[in-house]
């Protein structure tokens, strides 16, 4: 059987506000490159990714083309497009322009741009799951107890050993993802990651065991570790 073409959709529009850079943390320097470089090497150089879409603020997409993609040839970028309010509206245009390339059973893989530690088996394993379910999700089981809590007030503690930390990529075909986008919009349903949107329709989304070193770069403290990291255990760009 001919295997499904396979997408990358990385959201890249956030205004980066828990770093507080005077830049947005996209393009903040980790070794030298700028973090969402490191982040599009891993699928530039994944056999299995036919395509990526990127999404940016409208008013950094020309930046971005020129000082990231271009300036790191980066040529399986397809589509740069502007991203909307919330990271689930930036997905939502990402998956428009996909339209043009992407049929029903392709699978595309969403990957926040500021995950640059995403490894390439953690790719071809997403893909795979993905391809056989209606969606794969990337994550890590809670290390911590972790409390339910209202007002200041613990409520509860759930048991440890059914909680996982959701991360990226979280795949799917093509026509599930957009399917719980486009249903989640009319709701007015708003969730903090796509799986969630899958969920809620029912869908199946199958856990691919991940990686601690996969971290999100949000706050300040996050590129201290992810130097750490870079210094540790990886060199993507030649
Ligand atoms: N409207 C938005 C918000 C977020 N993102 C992207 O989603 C990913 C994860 O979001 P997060 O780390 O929360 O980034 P920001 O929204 O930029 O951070 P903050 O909430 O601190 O402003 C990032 O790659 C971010 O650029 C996006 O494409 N569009
Ligand atoms: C999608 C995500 O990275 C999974 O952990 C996360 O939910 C994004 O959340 P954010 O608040 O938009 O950073």
């Amino acid at each position: 059987m001919k295997a499904c073409k396979a997408f990358a959709l990385i959201p890249a529009a956030g205004m980066g506000k828990r770093m507080g850079a005077s830049v947005n943390k996209q393009y903040l320097q980790l070794g030298g490159l700028p973090i969402l470089a490191h982040t599009l090497a891993v699928f530039q150089q994944c056999p299995r990714i036919t395509g990526i879409c990127l999404v940016t603020p409208a008013d950094e997409i020309a930046y971005c083309r020129d000082q990231v993609v271009s300036a790191c040839g980066f040529t399986k970028v397809i589509e740069i497009v502007p991203g909307g309010r919330e990271r689930q509206n930036s997905v939502m245009n990402g998956l428009k322009a996909l339209k043009r390339h992407a049929a029903a059973d392709d699978v595309v893989l969403i990957h926040d741009g500021v995950r640059p530690f995403i490894s390439p088996d953690l790719l071809r394993e997403s893909i795979a799951a993905a391809s056989s379910g209606d969606g794969a999700l990337v994550a890590v089981r809670a290390k911590d107890t972790i409390k339910t809590v209202r007002d200041g007030v613990v409520q509860d503690t759930p048991d440890r050993s059914t909680l996982w930390q959701a991360q990226t990529p979280q795949s799917f075909r093509y026509g599930v993802i957009c399917e719980a986008h486009q249903s989640a919009e009319e709701a007015g349903f708003a969730g903090t990651d796509d799986s969630s949107l899958v969920e809620r329709r029912g869908g199946r989304v199958r856990i691919v065991p991940g990686d601690y070193r996969n971290i999100k770069i949000t706050t300040p403290e996050d590129l201290i570790l992810a130097e750490a990291f870079l210094a540790a255990f990886r060199q993507v760009l030649p």
